[in-house]
């Protein structure tokens, strides 16, 4: 199963996404998460303590693997587009309550697809980690999607935006529908977090098509204690634990 998730800063990717790996953890399934973000913050979310997230150096940051793996240095700008990659999961993974977290960090890319030798093992670990991995993959990812080569999204089984109850995530999702239909996604599906009431769920409702929805992810004070004492939140509110878990059956069952 691989999915990635999407949206705004701040929207929620990372309190779903992290959960979501959990509960695949739960039933005994390989699970690998990767941080897409520049925020990267998944650690933390997932169970990490502040000391082993400290150590963590995101992929991209590591300029001597990136120059040992595609050759390109301050002397040489000429350097391989398909470096050797399908070791870096395991390498530089790090696991906590059954999931291994991958921090692969993000580029730059000013949204015109830089060709960077960074950009370039990003993109080839991401292809790697939906194509050659068996396992459950979770990639919580920035809004854009200029990580996604068309290999890889067609590989892809979920690909799920995460949106609050408002305009202007509701502008994102389109956003995202758009850029991922260029890349061949078949859907996107979308999850709405902080959900105060019935209202909010009518907002929803009204702007995104029943079959995108995937469920709702109610406002819960539960995940910001979770965040203020850097817990994962999976540990700390049944509720929300429950209210992925519906989400996860819905994505368990293929509808
Ligand atoms: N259902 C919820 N109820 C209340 N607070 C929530 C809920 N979901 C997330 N939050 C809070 O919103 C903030 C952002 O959540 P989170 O880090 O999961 O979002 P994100 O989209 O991954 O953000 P970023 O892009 O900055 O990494 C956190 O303080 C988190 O505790």
């Amino acid at each position: 199963m691989k999915i990635a998730v999407t949206g705004k800063g701040g929207v929620g990717k990372t309190t779903f996404a992290a959960t979501l790996a959990r509960l695949y953890a739960d039933e005994g399934r390989k699970v690998l998460a990767a941080d897409v973000d520049p925020d990267a913050n998944l650690g933390l979310a997932l169970g990490f303590d502040d000391e082993t997230l400290d150590s963590i150096v995101p992929i991209t940051k590591m300029r001597k693997l990136v120059e040992e793996r595609t050759g390109a240095n301050e002397e040489n700008q000429f350097y391989r587009i398909n470096p050797k990659v399908d070791d870096i999961p395991d390498t530089y993974s790090k696991e906590v309550n059954g999931v291994k977290l991958l921090v692969l960090g993000t580029v730059e890319t000013g949204g015109g697809g830089c060709v960077c030798p960074e950009h370039v093992m990003l993109r080839r670990i991401i292809n790697n980690l939906v194509l050659h991995r068996d396992d459950v993959v979770i990639m919580d990812m920035e809004a854009g999607l200029e990580h996604l080569g068309r290999g890889t999204t067609e590989s892809m089984d979920q690909f799920i935006v995460v949106i609050e109850p408002g305009a202007r995530s509701v502008q994102t999702y389109k956003n995202v529908k758009r850029l991922a239909k260029d890349l061949g996604v078949k859907q996107v599906r979308v999850v709405a977090n902080k959900v105060r009431n019935e209202e909010d769920e009518a907002f929803v409702k009204a702007h995104i098509p029943q079959e995108d929805l995937l469920g709702f992810i109610h406002y819960n004070t539960e995940v910001m204690d979770a965040d203020r004492q850097g817990k994962s939140p999976y540990d700390f509110s049944n509720t929300v634990k429950e209210e992925i878990t519906n989400i996860k059956n819905i994505i368990d069952q293929g509808l």
